[in-house]
């Protein structure tokens, strides 16, 4: 299985227009209102209409309620947690057939066993760095306490990957690892992604796995 890559944290109309158009997987869109990557509500209609591409929304600590409302406004095909979220809050949009991916902030002090009631409650976990914003940090955590996840949920990795980073990433010797997140790295602006720079990097991801 090839890895999954999720471009997070659009918001403009053009420049979504202009990624779906590359080898993308998911494509990430955030709710939380604190994010200099909030996304307006005014463009649901426009976003909604987007297809090819599996629709994200990135949450902090939002209400059941208000998660429903955004799925349905903006045709999401999943969600991404990024707060406190418990294992039945997050297992009730999985029941609906709705992909959570809940995200966990990781540094040394990381509690890997909090993640076994999580298990059964989630489609993937995604791998950040430990933060109080949340995310969006650009920065890298420490890949080798990876090797204290004991799980076989598979995951995205996340937090700081960049252009530079991104093939050690990709090559990361874990079948677990289903996707790599890109973000703030790959940006011009808060919320406005250099497609140029993702369509090369995707090139040289690819190349790095061709076998031989
Ligand atoms: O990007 C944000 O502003 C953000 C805010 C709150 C929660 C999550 C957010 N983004 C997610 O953060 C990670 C890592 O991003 P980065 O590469 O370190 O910039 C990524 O999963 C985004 O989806």
């Amino acid at each position: 299985m090839s890895l999954k890559i999720k471009v997070c944290g659009m918001k403009d109309l053009d420049n979504m227009l202009d990624l779906i158009k590359l080898p993308i997987d998911y494509m990430g869109l955030i709710f939380y209102e604190k994010s200099k990557r909030y996304v307006s509500s005014l463009d649901a209609h426009f976003i909604k209409s987007i297809q090819g591409i599996k629709k994200i929304g990135v949450f902090v600590n939002a209400t059941e309620q208000e998660i429903l409302e955004k799925i349905d406004t903006f045709g999401l095909t999943g969600i991404q947690l990024h707060g406190h979220e418990d294992p039945n809050f997050c297992l009730q949009f999985k029941s609906r057939g709705i992909v959570v991916i809940k995200s966990f902030g990781i540094d040394e002090s990381f509690d890997w066993q909090s993640l076994v009631k999580y298990d059964d409650a989630v489609d993937y976990f995604l791998f950040d760095t430990k933060s109080v914003n949340h995310g969006g940090t650009g920065i890298q955590f420490d890949w080798s306490l990876l090797k204290n996840y004991k799980l076989e949920k598979p995951y995205f990795l996340s937090g700081g990957l960049s252009a530079e980073n991104v093939i050690t990433a990709s090559q990361f010797p874990d079948h677990r690892l289903y996707g790599l997140d890109l973000n703030s790295k790959f940006e011009f602006k808060s919320g406005i992604k250099n497609v140029e720079l993702l369509e090369q990097t995707l090139k040289n991801i690819s190349y790095e796995q061709i076998p031989g």
